[in-house]
């Protein structure tokens, strides 16, 4: 059944919209959840109002009906007086044995997709943009940190102001024993007390990411950037939210090479914070954009080689998502999707990032170029800046944009193949493959030769730079042959490559997947060593899925997760769950 035109929310935004919410929050306040009452407010008094709550449906929640006054035009303040539940699914609660310092706890929230309605009785649909105050009441020695601008601070409260419209998903807070390093003049890192000079190293490039992207996509509205590096259970790479971007400390590799999840998060400045999805079934006008320009962005750092590798990266993930998370579910790899009896959990992949990206890359090159795609690319954000769009409405934009221009170019769009099309991007564009070919000669000769003939060809002299051994890794692991994958390959293979010492996380999950392709039964500890260590689900899931279809990791994993699962957030143990085809 479909809820309405967002298929994962009650709201009806054609009745009624949120403006403003104002937030008095009240943290360390965990009881049941329960909404205690809803009052209009005229002439400052509060006038209670009936209220219903529906049963709960699975994935979506219940409907909260608000019987309104009969005269209801214009606007309305409503009260509402609530709890939440300590299982609030947008809500991490961490001891302080679970954070870096071990001395005080750690909560945090992830409200994307459609966790907000955990948190907050509101119109839980990206359909709808509202700004936000908020003031928080937390215990005096923690900071509290919002997806917003702080404007007060005194001992144990801190306001916090949005002024720029924005969808329930962006809603964020963290509380923690926190503290911050200045690393532009719009941004710092904050993280805890023995993370954040490290942490201010990695990402002291931010400056340049932001500039690099108003010079793309415009000004930036949000006033402040700031990083927050979160405890290594945060589900996600890092995650928009406004004014403060959560990163996972998974990309803290010490040499900066994995700090693109950065350009990534500023980009959403624009394409998704800026411009909206309307609902989740759009979600690559937000993803498909966002790395669209996060390349654009290290195509001008690092050149357009860069750009392509990037891209080239990309389509070697998609592959393996369809390889492994979607093989059964092929309506998913479809760039717009059908959420009407699907959670976004669940549909969540790596589809509208990758193939979203390289259908905007396709009409970039169809369209003339850089040059010209980029005049469009700043007009289209400054068009529906504020705004929540449907596919429908970018397409038409492309029409009237480029109607005049160039009429026969745009006719050779195949718009429902890209949009609903099963399997790979409908034309693969056509990339500079130089940084490529290299990580595919070592794949090539990996998969093909046999140890002792490796230690002697000339191409593992060669070296190969940090995101080169991703890219080698994961040609590596799409192979469905590999001659003597055992012990002593491996180990060959940390050596030379540096595996052993290195504290990149994309290459220590490579590695652990290619150990269990290996059937290494001895490496165990040292698997579960990984997937305990953080609990991003980029990692996690693949890991747990690997193991899932070995007979021999199967009940291990299963015994593993069932040790760890409590200390992962709620989006991450259910999805590891499923897909080890167990009910927790
Ligand atoms: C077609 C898919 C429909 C809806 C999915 C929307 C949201 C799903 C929900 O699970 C939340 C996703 C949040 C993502 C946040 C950040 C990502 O960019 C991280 C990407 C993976 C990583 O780097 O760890
Ligand atoms: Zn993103």
């Amino acid at each position: 059944m479909r809820l309405g035109p967002d298929p994962s929310s009650y709201s009806q935004p054609d009745l009624v919209k949120i403006q403003h919410i104002d937030l008095d929050w009240n943290l360390l306040d965990v009881s049941d959840i329960n909404i205690e009452s809803v009052n209009v407010k005229a002439n400052d008094c509060e006038v209670p109002l009936k209220f219903q709550i529906s049963d709960t449906v699975p994935d979506i929640g219940s409907k909260l009906t608000i019987d309104l006054p009969t005269k209801t035009d214009g606007e309305l303040i409503l009260v509402i007086y609530y709890k939440t539940s300590p299982n609030a699914s947008a809500l991490q609660w961490l001891d302080a044995e679970q954070t870096s310092n071990k001395n005080h706890p750690f909560m945090f929230s992830q409200c994307q997709a459609i966790h907000a309605r955990s948190i907050v009785p509101c119109q839980d649909s990206p359909s709808i943009k509202f700004t936000y105050s908020a003031t928080v009441h937390h215990p005096p020695e923690l900071v509290a940190l919002m997806s917003a601008i702080r404007v007060g601070n005194q001992t144990g409260i801190t306001k916090f102001e949005q002024k720029v419209p924005i969808p329930s998903y962006l809603l964020a807070i963290a509380v923690g024993d926190l503290y911050s390093k200045q690393v532009g003049p719009r941004s710092h890192v904050w993280a805890e007390k023995n993370v954040v000079d490290e942490a201010a190293a990695e990402f002291s490039d931010t400056e340049t990411f932001i500039q690099t992207a108003e010079e793309i996509c415009g000004p930036y509205l949000w006033k402040v950037y700031d990083l927050l590096v979160m405890p290594p259970s945060f589900p996600f790479g890092g995650m928009e939210n406004p004014c403060l971007t959560f990163v996972t400390p998974t990309v803290i590799a010490g040499d900066k090479s994995l700090v693109d999840v950065v350009a990534h998060e500023i980009s959403h400045s624009w394409t998704g914070n800026l411009v909206t999805n309307a609902n989740f079934e759009h979600f690559w006008l937000n993803e498909g954009f966002t790395v669209f320009v996060e390349q654009k962005i290290i195509g001008r750092l690092r050149g357009s080689q860069y750009r392509d590798f990037h891209a080239l990266h990309g389509l070697s993930e998609l592959k393996d998502t369809f390889k492994n998370q979607l093989k059964n579910e092929p309506e998913l790899t479809k760039l717009v999707v059908d959420l009407s009896n699907v959670g976004p959990d669940d549909a969540f992949s790596s589809v509208p990032y990758m193939k979203g990206s390289t259908f905007l890359r396709y009409m970039e090159d169809l369209f003339g170029g850089p040059t010209i795609f980029e005049l469009f690319l700043k007009k289209y954000l400054d068009q529906f800046k504020y705004q929540s769009i449907l596919t429908k409405d970018f397409k038409k934009y492309v029409y009237e944009y480029f109607n005049e221009k160039i009429p026969e170019r745009l006719e050779e769009v195949d718009w429902d193949k890209w949009l609903y099309s099963e399997g790979m991007p409908v034309v693969i564009p056509n990339y500079d493959t130089t940084v490529y070919d290299t990580c595919k000669k070592h794949a090539d000769l990996w998969s093909i030769a046999t140890t002792a003939d490796i230690k002697i060809s000339p191409v593992i002299r060669e070296e190969l730079s940090s995101i080169q051994k991703i890219e080698f890794l994961s040609q590596l692991l799409d192979k469905s042959e590999i001659r003597d994958l055992n012990e002593a390959k491996i180990v060959l293979m940390a050596e030379t490559y540096g595996f052993d010492n290195t504290k990149n996380s994309e290459i220590r999950f490579r590695l652990m997947r290619l150990i269990i392709k290996a059937r290494l039964t001895d490496r165990f500890d040292e698997i579960f060593a990984f997937a305990n260590s953080n609990f991003r689900m980029k990692f996690v899931r693949p890991i747990y899925r690997d193991l899932g279809e070995w007979t021999v990791g199967k009940p291990l994993a299963i015994a593993n997760f069932l040790k760890v699962k409590d200390q992962m957030m709620k989006v991450c143990a259910y999805t590891v769950a499923k897909d080890l085809g167990i009910n927790i």
